[in-house]
């Protein structure tokens, strides 16, 4: 199997650094016309995934707002996964997991073996057990081509007090993980390492080194206020590592199939400026 980095690389180029989230707020079920209930996340959930897959790069599902409904909804998640797959789409499924060594072998088999049903072809995780206790995520994702999306600088305003501790080592916790990345990529093949980092569009500004030689999962476009200007500020030279990813922004503009592909374009078109940093 390709490398997830080199795979996402290709995607990037034919549709630009866009990753739409996919997730199935009860407001946007409502907003939909549509009911809080399994038959209803799937009709949004499906019908998102059928209007975005064709026309970005990646597709992100928020495993939350399938969870919320328990099996059923994790069995929608299944679908959602299997039919961005047969359109041709790349999947993130964003469960920020994280464990104990052998247990985070557990979870890499559920989101990264292809055999799962819950297969995809990147994941997120959370950082807190240590980078070290991520090496079944990192050693999973190498035999199977998948990607790893470690939470380094997150979105949301309560992260920079304890992300931006300083460890006994004497760097940041965010830029221990950001270290840890750029050893696994620099071992990896090709332009794009497969092991990525998450850095919101949020931050502010940043002292950190963020070119990890691998992606650059960047959420908080949109809804959550990050604009294109503040991904090139915060980003710099590392905006070419760039996957922006947006949910509600995009999913605002549905249930019209045309109307979600258009505002899915409309924001790919506004990133495609990031990769012309050299
Ligand atoms: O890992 C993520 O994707 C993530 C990390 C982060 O720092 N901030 C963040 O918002 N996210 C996720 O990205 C999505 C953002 O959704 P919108 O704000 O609607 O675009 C949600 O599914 C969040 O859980």
């Amino acid at each position: 199997m390709t490398p997830f980095g080199a795979r996402l690389a290709a995607a990037v180029d034919v549709h630009g650094p866009l990753c739409a989230g996919v997730d199935p707020h009860p407001a946007l079920l409502e907003a939909w016309g549509l009911p809080d209930t399994v038959a209803g996340l799937e009709r949004f959930a499906l019908g998102a995934t059928e209007a975005l897959a064709p026309v970005v790069a990646a597709l992100k599902p928020q495993s939350a707002f399938f969870e919320r409904f328990g099996s059923a909804g994790v069995a929608v998640l299944e679908r959602v996964l299997a039919t961005a797959r047969e359109a041709g789409a790349l999947t993130v499924v964003d469960v920020k997991r994280g464990d104990i060594g052998s247990t985070a072998q557990g979870y890499a088999e559920a989101y990264l073996d292809p055999g799962s049903p819950l297969a995809a072809d990147a994941l997120t995780v959370s950082p807190y057990l240590g980078t070290g206790s991520l090496q079944p995520f990192f050693d999973t994702a190498r035999a199977h081509g998948a990607g790893v999306f470690v939470l380094a600088l997150t979105s949301n305003p309560e992260a920079p007090p304890f992300q931006q501790a300083v460890t006994a080592a004497g760097q940041t916790v965010a830029g221990s993980v950001l270290d840890h990345l750029r050893g696994l990529n620099a071992g990896e093949e090709g332009p794009l390492g497969s092991f990525g980092a998450v850095v919101g569009a949020t931050i502010g500004r940043t002292e950190e080194d963020l070119d990890v030689g691998g992606p650059l999962l960047v959420p908080g476009l949109g809804a959550q206020g990050g604009t294109v200007a503040d991904v090139r500020r915060i980003f710099g030279p590392a905006s070419r590592l760039v996957l922006a990813s947006s949910s509600r922004e995009i999913l605002r503009a549905g249930p019209d199939p045309a109307a979600l592909a258009a505002a899915a374009r409309a924001v790919a078109e506004d990133l495609a400026a990031l990769r012309d940093v050299a």
